[in-house]
């Protein structure tokens, strides 16, 4: 991985350069910039990972540098230096979202730590810069921007696709998004979920039915896939389609001919299949639960979207692309550390809900660490100690520490902790301290 880039601000230009020695020794790259103006630019043609700037300069501040790279630049962090190191700067900083705050005369290990863990949630989430969009699809990482290159090379042809992956990673979307750049893009995108519908309705919703075709059956009715015709067919949870569809739809493939449940005649249709499974379909065949000869008709080409854990630099663009979409909000940095911390099991569905969850809790502009973690299952926001509980706890401490150094002899222990014998004891039993 390239070197981190840190753009250093500040308006003592004896200053800057110096801190940019020490920096440049701590192995990250550095540049700097003696006015906000001049930084801003620097930023519009240069990538950079974090910015350090001084609070107090001419012409514009800190503070206002800060605001600007937030609407142009939104998650680069940006850590405040300030000569004037006082409580409210720091106050107003960290609230507005600031990545951190550092008080001259700057001391190495503190600019040391703040910059390794300001960077952190960073480097891991911009592995790969670029962001990419295919028809709906967003994505930052590698992995979907190679995925999405193959999507747009098989779009063109008529093979049937079969589109696996965990569920919520998006196989919905791909179908569509593969339709949408297809020459089938002027017809119709029909979609079913094969494990939602009934298995004796799915037969007629897919191949549809004549009147008094079966009791009920009071009219014609048109089925999906002529309804999909001259456009595509998205069969959702293939793996749960029953065995004795899955012969008819094989039929319906290899003949392109369709025929309604009750009716003596064939219509010819033109229509492309695509179709998904969260289960492994393979796996299934093996297990005698799915037909080995559709399994090869649907499978032409295969496509395998890769769990949201797997391609962690897609956590935080689709996080901000879907906060963006619902408000003017913005994660503060350790929320962004907290969702690229986290596994996932729901994938970029559950990202979505989370999102929608932190902003309906959120009535300012930044997201909190605490607002993230009190969404995501198992990992709330550690419980702050009620001032009982945490005295108890300090008493505790003290008092495993005072029988430690006085090696478990209560009556020095309880010298050493200025208490007389009795009270001692009755501490110890309080505790539950063996003696
Ligand atoms: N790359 C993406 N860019 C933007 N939104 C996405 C992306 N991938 C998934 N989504 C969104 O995530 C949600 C789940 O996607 P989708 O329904 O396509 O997943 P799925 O794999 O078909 O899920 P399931 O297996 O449960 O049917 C949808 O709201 C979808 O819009």
């Amino acid at each position: 991985m390239s070197l981190a880039r840190i753009l250093v601000v500040d308006d003592d230009v004896d200053f800057s350069e110096l801190l940019a020695i020490r920096i440049g020794s701590f192995g990250y790259e550095v540049s700097t910039a003696h006015r906000a103006t001049l930084a801003l630019q620097q930023l519009e043609q240069q990538h950079f990972d974090l910015v350090l700037t001084d609070l107090r300069m001419a012409n514009m501040d800190g503070m206002a540098l800060f605001t600007e790279i937030r609407k142009r630049f939104a998650g680069l962090p940006v850590v405040m230096m300030t000569a004037h190191g006082s409580i409210p700067d720091a106050v107003q900083a960290t609230q507005q979202g600031m990545a951190g705050f550092l008080t001259k005369p700057i001391d190495t290990q503190a600019l040391q730590d703040t910059l390794a863990t300001c960077l952190k949630g960073r480097q891991q989430a911009t592995l790969s810069q670029q962001s990419g969009e295919f028809y709906g699809l967003y994505y930052q990482s590698e992995a979907m921007h190679q995925l999405a290159h193959k999507l747009a090379t098989l779009a063109q042809s008529h093979a049937n696709v079969l589109i696996q992956g965990e569920s919520g990673t998006g196989k919905e979307v791909t179908a569509n998004a593969i339709h949408r750049a297809s020459q089938m893009a002027g017809g119709p995108f029909v979609a079913i979920n094969c494990g939602a519908v009934p298995a004796q309705l799915l037969e007629s919703e897919l191949f549809g039915h004549v009147k008094g075709a079966f009791t009920g059956a009071t009219q014609d009715k048109l089925g999906l896939v002529q309804s999909a015709d001259r456009g595509t067919l998205f069969l959702d949870e293939i793996a749960d389609m029953p065995l004795e569809l899955q012969v008819k739809l094989l039929r319906v493939l290899q003949e392109r001919k369709v025929r309604p449940v009750g009716s003596q005649h064939e219509s010819k249709i033109n229509v492309r299949f695509l179709s998904a499974s969260h289960k492994d379909l393979w796996q299934a065949v093996q297990q005698g639960q799915f037909r080995e000869d559709l399994y090869y008709r649907l499978n032409v080409v295969s496509v395998t979207l890769p769990a949201l854990r797997e391609r962690p630099q897609d956590i935080p663009y689709l996080a901000n692309h879907f906060l963006h979409k619902l408000a003017d909000k913005q994660f503060a940095p350790a929320a962004m550390t907290a969702l690229l911390n986290y596994r996932w099991p729901g994938n970029i569905r559950q990202l979505s809900n989370v999102i929608e969850h932190c902003v309906a809790l959120t009535a300012g502009k930044l997201i909190s660490e605490n607002t993230v973690r009190a969404a995501l299952p198992g990992q709330q926001a550690e419980e702050f100690p009620g001032l009982n509980d945490a005295k108890r706890q300090f008493e505790l401490d003290y008092i495993k520490k005072v029988m430690s150094l006085c090696q478990g002899n209560v009556a020095e222990a309880a010298k050493l902790a200025k208490r007389n014998r009795s009270d001692f004891y009755k501490l110890l039993k309080k505790h539950n301290i063996p003696c």
